[in-house]
């Protein structure tokens, strides 16, 4: 399992080790030590010249033991303070440990050359924007000829949003202490953090986001039900199409057919059938517009190829009064409470719709779409599925998933609505509406990414999507955690 902590988060989780007994000075020996275990991984340390760049904080202490560890194997190494000597007390023991075994630093970088230069300027206390110091030596390590390591956070990005500094470096790696940021996520901190890996330093685990995986012992994954019949893997409602967007509503009902649901029905505009059930022979159709046998369904989704309008927005408050799940999807998103909502509610939207759901800017949410999901998530009592790279998943609970399957192969209209069919047959047959979600997701997106191993993003049709469903979980199987 993969964690993510915000910079607030790591402070705290410092403070309680030192008040139980694991002080900062000993973290950062863990830090150095495993920063160096990477670094021998990833390089030929004695065909390498290094440099490291350190900061006056901890990033920089951190920066001061792996030095002490390169020098003490015989690696080729200058450690750099080009901003002035540490200033925390950890990075400050561990520069008078490093000079009392002989080895010594610079403070002037500009004429120094390396092979390999590490940034440990800035990490997970960084304040943007950088000053003017800090922003003169970015732009000189990134026109320098040489790998760029980054420790913990590129310097120059935001630890918690997308933000970034004109000048942030732009590292080949990023070696990131004990659990992921949320910046390496968000874009445009996110292109700046190269090949990550992530470095363990024993601290336990408490982060409530997580990195999405599926486990192989999951509903999603394991098909099993001994006598099964159809009704055994759930009847699903489907609210999707008009005449002049039936395509997202056989898109949905073609995910969920293909991901194990036991029936499904479509409600639909009666032009919308003959495009939907020509690629959808198993799904029944109703012309209704009301929702008053909800409670024969196991869940319903609502949405896709529909606009917002009134009609709709009267389905969904039908939809908010009765019990079984509901999926909301496109023209079922908009700016309304969920707090009085009588069933479990996931809104499924792209980041435009989440603008019109919470009067926020676009581009605001796209630097913070972990805290914006996730704020959405605990006020409204509901689950969001921030779409895009990197899909965001927030549950009402204040925890969450950030998905990492999924490529610019599913960038064109109508992937999502293949989602939200998956997502719609997870529903029906899971006990856990979160791991429901999770897996809908993961799985959705690996599609893409088995399709991309062989074959151009490009030309990944959002029809085709579903066809790669029984490839996606055969591949869970075989690999699940
Ligand atoms: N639990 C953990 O994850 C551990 C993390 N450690 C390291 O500690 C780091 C965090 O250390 P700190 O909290 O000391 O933070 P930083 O080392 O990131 O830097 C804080 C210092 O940088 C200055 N600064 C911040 N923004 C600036 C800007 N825009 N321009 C110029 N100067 C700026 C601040 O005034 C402060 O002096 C992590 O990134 C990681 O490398 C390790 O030491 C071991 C434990
Ligand atoms: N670059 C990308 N990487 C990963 N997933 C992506 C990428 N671009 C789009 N997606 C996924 O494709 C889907 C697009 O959904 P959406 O924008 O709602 O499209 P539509 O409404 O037309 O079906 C979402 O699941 C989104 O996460």
């Amino acid at each position: 399992m993969l964690y993510i902590y915000k910079g607030e988060e790591i402070k705290k989780i410092d403070r309680q080790a030192e008040s139980l007994g694991m002080d900062s000075f000993t973290l950062m020996e863990a830090a150095g030590s495993g920063l160096f275990r990477q670094l021998t991984d990833d390089f030929e340390t004695s065909k390498q010249c290094f440099l490291i760049l350190a900061g006056k904080g901890n990033n920089g202490g951190d920066g001061i033991v792996l030095a002490r560890y390169l020098k003490t194997a015989g690696a080729s190494c200058t450690l750099c303070f080009p901003a002035g000597l540490p200033k925390t007390e950890p990075a400050r023991r561990h520069l008078d440990y490093y000079e009392a075994l002989g080895y010594s630093y610079e403070t002037e970088p500009f004429n120094l050359t390396a092979t390999v230069m590490i940034d440990a300027l800035l990490g997970a206390g960084t304040s943007l924007p950088l000053s003017t110091e800090m922003k003169n030596l970015c732009v000189w390590l990134n026109s320098q000829k040489a790998e760029r390591v980054s420790i913990d956070v590129p310097t120059g990005a935001s630890t918690d949003t997308g933000n970034c500094d004109s000048s942030v470096i732009h590292a080949h790696k990023t070696y990131i202490v004990h659990g992921y940021k949320p910046s390496r996520f968000l874009y445009p901190a996110a292109s700046c953090y190269g090949e990550p890996s992530l470095i363990e330093i024993g601290l336990p685990q408490t982060a409530r986001w997580t990195i999405s995986t599926v486990s192989a012992t999951s509903p999603s994954v394991q098909f099993k039900g001994s006598n099964a019949h159809k009704g055994t893997f759930g009847h699903g409602l489907l609210i999707a199409g008009t005449k002049s967007m039936p395509g997202s509503a056989a898109l949905a009902a073609l995910g969920c057919v293909s991901s194990g649901a036991g029936k499904l029905t479509v409600q639909t505009a009666e032009e919308a059938v003959s495009v939907i059930a020509s690629h959808v022979p198993e799904a029944m159709y109703d012309f209704h517009t009301g929702v008053e046998d909800a409670h024969s369904f196991s869940a319903i989704a609502a949405g896709c190829g529909r606009p917002a309008d009134d009609a709709m927005e009267d389905i969904v408050q039908q939809l908010l009064q009765q019990e079984k799940p509901v999926i909301l999807d496109a023209g079922a998103l908009a700016p309304r409470s969920y707090k009085a909502a009588k069933c479990s509610v996931i809104v499924t939207p792209h980041p435009g719709e989440f603008a019109r759901m919470t009067g926020k800017q676009t581009k605001d949410i796209q630097l913070n779409r972990i805290q914006e999901a996730s704020q959405y998530a605990v006020e409204q009592g509901v689950t969001v599925v921030l779409k895009g790279e990197y899909t965001v998943i927030a549950f009402s609970d204040g925890s969450g998933v950030v998905n990492t399957t999924g490529n610019e192969g599913l960038s064109k209209g109508g992937s999502g609505d293949t989602l939200t069919g998956i997502l719609l047959a997870l529903l029906m047959r899971h006990s856990s509406l979160e791991e429901a979600v999770k897996d809908a997701v993961y799985l959705h997106g690996l599609c893409a990414d088995i399709w991309k191993r062989n074959r151009p993003a490009q030309a990944l049709r959002p029809f085709n999507l579903h066809d790669w469903i029984p490839a996606a979980i055969s591949e869970q199987k075989e690999r699940g955690d």
